[in-house]
């Protein structure tokens, strides 16, 4: 005999625990969940798991357009009876798919009430990460500190938003949740924050005064500084150019990098010699904002960024 029966709980749709198949019953908490989203004016919803539509109803009377993906069949149906209008006026758009084998389509903020059983490869998948925990959310002193840690940090913000407790859902999990809000931050050019970033923790254990001393990093940047500055003069599209001239690989898999034995770096430096005015200019940067003794280690996203716009003040950028 089967132990754990499916229970008939709406629209005479059984649902299987063994599937994730929590419904939120409690409309209280899917207001809640719909308001502190932070939903912008101009957002495509993504929505994960619709199962029978309670969130996603909540989430189409903020009148923006919602793509859900769900992998049950017989949530699909419900979905499409309950939701017609919307179908036909495409504010929704339903797809039948089992979410970590599809590609995503284009969104803006995800809102869902996830399945248990897939919330680690779904929320690393939603940051393009294969990492660990660990990794991705340590801080300034943490031995798991690296530039992942800074690089995940920069793409997204954290924050607990509240508990929901078991029994707000039908049937009732084993444990509570908690609501989270994942926020991907795109307000800097990720490829000048990668390299500049690549460059800080290229020796962990050297302060930056030492990292930026070093002659073949210091002909790049002066490189990549005279190229910006002709093209300034010249006015051609700086988009073109700076892609030629482009700092370091994007190559995610390397935590660690020596700058003094990385080839990749030293052929994209032309040996040109570095002009001592050029490297003043970069040691007045790191001293004018007391970065000269500091080591990445002990650095955190501000920090980070504070000494990436005071390079960028005086012409110096890292893509
Ligand atoms: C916790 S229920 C949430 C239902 C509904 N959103 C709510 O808030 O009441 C999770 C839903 O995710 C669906 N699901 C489970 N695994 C999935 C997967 N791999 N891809 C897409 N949907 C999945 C289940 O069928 C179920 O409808």
């Amino acid at each position: 005999m089967n132990k754990n029966p499916p229970r008939i709980c709406q629209s005479g749709i059984s649902f299987h625990k063994s599937k994730g198949q929590h419904i939120l019953k409690n409309p209280g908490t899917i207001d809640k969940m719909v308001l502190r989203s932070g939903i912008n004016p101009t957002d495509v919803i993504l929505e994960i798991g619709p199962g029978t539509g309670n969130l996603t109803n909540k989430l189409l009377e903020t009148g923006k357009k919602v793509i859900a993906i769900e992998k049950d069949p017989r949530m699909i149906l419900e979905l499409q009876r309950r939701f017609q209008e919307q179908i036909i006026s495409r504010k929704l758009q339903i797809i039948n798919e089992d979410v970590l084998q599809s590609d995503f389509p284009y969104f803006d903020i995800c809102v869902a009430n996830i399945p248990y059983q897939i919330s680690s490869p779904l929320i690393t998948k939603l940051l393009s990460h294969t990492e660990t925990y660990n990794r991705l959310w340590a801080k300034p002193g943490d031995k798991h500190y690296s530039r992942l840690s800074v690089n995940t940090q920069f793409r997204a913000k954290v924050s607990h938003l509240f508990e929901v407790g078991r029994n707000n859902f039908r049937p009732p999990p084993k444990v509570d949740s908690s609501v989270v809000r994942i926020e991907p931050v795109k307000s800097l050019c990720f490829k000048e924050w990668d390299g500049f970033i690549r460059i800080c923790f290229s020796r962990k254990s050297k302060t930056l005064g030492s990292i930026f001393r070093q002659k073949s990093l210091l002909s790049l940047l002066e490189n990549n500084y005279n190229t910006l500055c002709q093209i300034k003069s010249s006015e051609v599209c700086p988009d073109n150019v700076v892609a030629q001239v482009g700092l370091i690989d994007d190559d995610d898999e390397e935590e660690e990098m020596e700058i003094e034995n990385n080839e990749d770096i030293m052929m994209k430096s032309e040996d040109v010699g570095v002009g001592s005015e050029f490297k003043n200019k970069v040691l007045s940067v790191l001293k004018r904002g007391e970065f000269e003794d500091k080591r990445s280690l002990q650095l955190n996203q501000k920090d980070f960024l504070r000494l990436l716009s005071l390079f960028n003040e005086v012409g110096i950028h890292f893509a």
